[in-house]
């Protein structure tokens, strides 16, 4: 299965709420091509930020593009049929934060979304036995979840070589997302560990241009 054509997806965590939707219009014309919106209940991680409701603002405010929704939040089920309806895209969560890893990922295929299934810097890769055939992305956190503006853990290079493997062994279309402390600097070497969805928050939204930081970062990747 050849690797799939590299998505960037700028984290609204790192834009300024108070004009989110202006916020993340401009980093989609400038040429971003999904929005990754960072959910976390101050439970699963020590952080609390948006739900369902905003969702659905950005989607009434006119953002058509895919929105690819990380779940930090525990536990999972209740809250994913409420996403589906404001417009999610993609789902992503936690094997530590769900009951039933299998029946998670069902229920939000049923919803109508795509289902992503995040691992942290120090959970095994082993949740991924039993489930390749019900995942269409696997996101790697190169940073503990809960805050942007971290450091890329570089032992994530290792990771994402792991989940590349496996990907190709399963012979499925499964995108390979890495999240945390992504740059123009480092973009290149993710990329070539095999990461082809990129999460940038910091890098792009605290940019003074948007669309010079996305072009780099493709350039980067190749
Ligand atoms: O999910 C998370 C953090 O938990 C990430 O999406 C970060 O928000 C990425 O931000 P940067 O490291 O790019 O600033």
């Amino acid at each position: 299965m050849p690797k799939q054509s590299p998505i960037i997806a700028p984290s609204i965590l790192a834009a300024d709420f108070a004009r989110l939707g202006e916020d993340t219009a401009a980093a989609l014309a400038a040429g971003a091509d999904w929005v990754h919106f960072d959910v976390m209940d101050n439970h699963y991680v020590p952080n609390l930020t948006i739900g369902p409701m905003v969702l659905a603002s950005l989607r009434k405010y006119g953002i058509t593009a895919p929105i690819d929704v990380h779940l930090m939040v525990k536990p999972v089920d209740r809250i994913v049929p409420d996403f589906a309806k404001a417009g999610a895209s993609l789902i992503s969560f936690h094997p530590e934060a769900s009951e039933h890893i299998d029946r998670t990922l069902g229920l939000i295929r049923e919803s109508g979304c795509q289902a992503g299934l995040v691992f942290n810097p120090a959970t095994p890769l082993d949740h991924l036995d039993y489930v390749m055939d019900k995942l269409d992305m696997i996101l790697i956190m190169s940073v503990n979840p809960g805050f942007g503006g971290q450091k890329f853990i570089p032992g994530t290079l290792d990771k994402l070589r792991q989940a590349r493997e496996r990907i190709e062994a399963s012979g499925r279309a499964i995108r390979l997302e890495v999240d945390g402390g992504v740059t123009a600097d480092n973009i290149g070497a993710i990329a070539a560990a095999g990461a082809d969805t990129f999460v940038a928050g910091s890098a792009i939204f605290h940019a003074k241009d948007y669309a010079a930081e996305i072009a780099a970062m493709r350039k980067a990747i190749g």
